[in-house]
């Protein structure tokens, strides 16, 4: 995180949960009132940071009504979306369809997309648009494997996927995309990328976005860090520098650690 003289955050923090494919419609609305009453109790100061779910298509409509209904300060996305706006295309999602459910986000290129989906960076490329035409931040995730961290081209790599999945973008909407960096070694492994791991990555996508666009734009844009975060780890990487946030698996299913990340000012260590 970055902070000014009075203390303010220069971007906003995100603490996002993705849930994956969890929690069916009955059980969403459950953890996400658990969420609302435990960010509530502990006092949680709303306006500083954004907090965010990713729940399965399937529990959308049900988020979106408790959210309304109840005002909860929690905004929501899907976990993926079509490049196509509507049509012959069984089984998809259209950006239009989030859109009218009121996402405020969503996530293109998660590393379980591009694998198990075989995702292109032509087809995210592609998506990154589509959310765009329908007024959804992408929250675009980045990030290597482990053969390709243990050949120490990680930060190369992931560039590539960046620059791929932006390409031609304009500066206007670029400043208002989310980044994330999930290295996929690190994802349900019990394994995080130590504080320092985070930043380096995170400095240099922003490096590389300054040399595409200008620094004006790279310092709006917000970088999250994702793999195994949870709540005793989460004020260590989110103290550094370039970290603007994180995305969270596994711990965002559970109420009491997602609020403990989303709380984790309170262990921030100051210099
Ligand atoms: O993939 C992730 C979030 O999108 C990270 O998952 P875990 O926090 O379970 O490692």
């Amino acid at each position: 995180m970055t902070q000014s003289k009075n203390g303010e955050f220069v971007r906003r923090p995100l603490i996002a949960g993705n849930w994956k494919m969890n929690m069916d419609h009955v059980q969403g609305i459950t953890l996400l009132q658990k969420l609302a009453w435990t960010l509530d109790d502990a006092n949680h100061d709303h306006n500083r940071v954004e907090v965010a779910v990713f729940p399965p298509f399937t529990d959308l409509r049900g988020v979106q009504t408790l959210v309304a209904g109840d005002d909860l300060d929690v905004v929501y996305g899907g976990q993926d979306l079509s490049q196509h706006d509507s049509g012959a295309y069984t089984g998809d999602i259209s950006g239009q369809f989030l859109n009218k459910l009121g996402c405020r986000y969503v996530l293109v290129g998660h590393s379980e997309r591009r694998s198990v989906h075989q995702e292109s960076d032509e087809t995210l490329r592609a998506k990154v648009e589509a959310a765009y035409r329908h007024d959804l931040v992408p929250v675009l995730c980045v990030g290597e494997g482990l053969e390709i961290r243990q050949a120490g081209t990680h930060v190369e790599h992931t560039l590539e996927q960046l620059r791929a999945d932006v390409d031609g973008l304009d500066a206007e909407k670029v400043a208002t995309l989310v980044v994330a960096y999930e290295p996929v070694w690190a994802i349900g492994t019990g394994e995080v990328a130590g504080p320092e791991d985070a930043q380096e990555m995170c400095a240099a996508i922003r490096a590389e976005l300054t040399k595409l666009y200008d620094a004006d734009t790279a310092e709006k844009v917000r970088l999250l860090y994702g793999g195994s975060v949870k709540g005793q780890n989460a004020a260590a990487i989110l103290r550094e520098r370039d970290v603007d946030g994180v995305l969270v698996g596994g711990a965002s299913l559970d109420a009491g650690e997602f609020a403990s990340i989303v709380r984790f000012e309170n262990h921030l260590v100051t210099d």
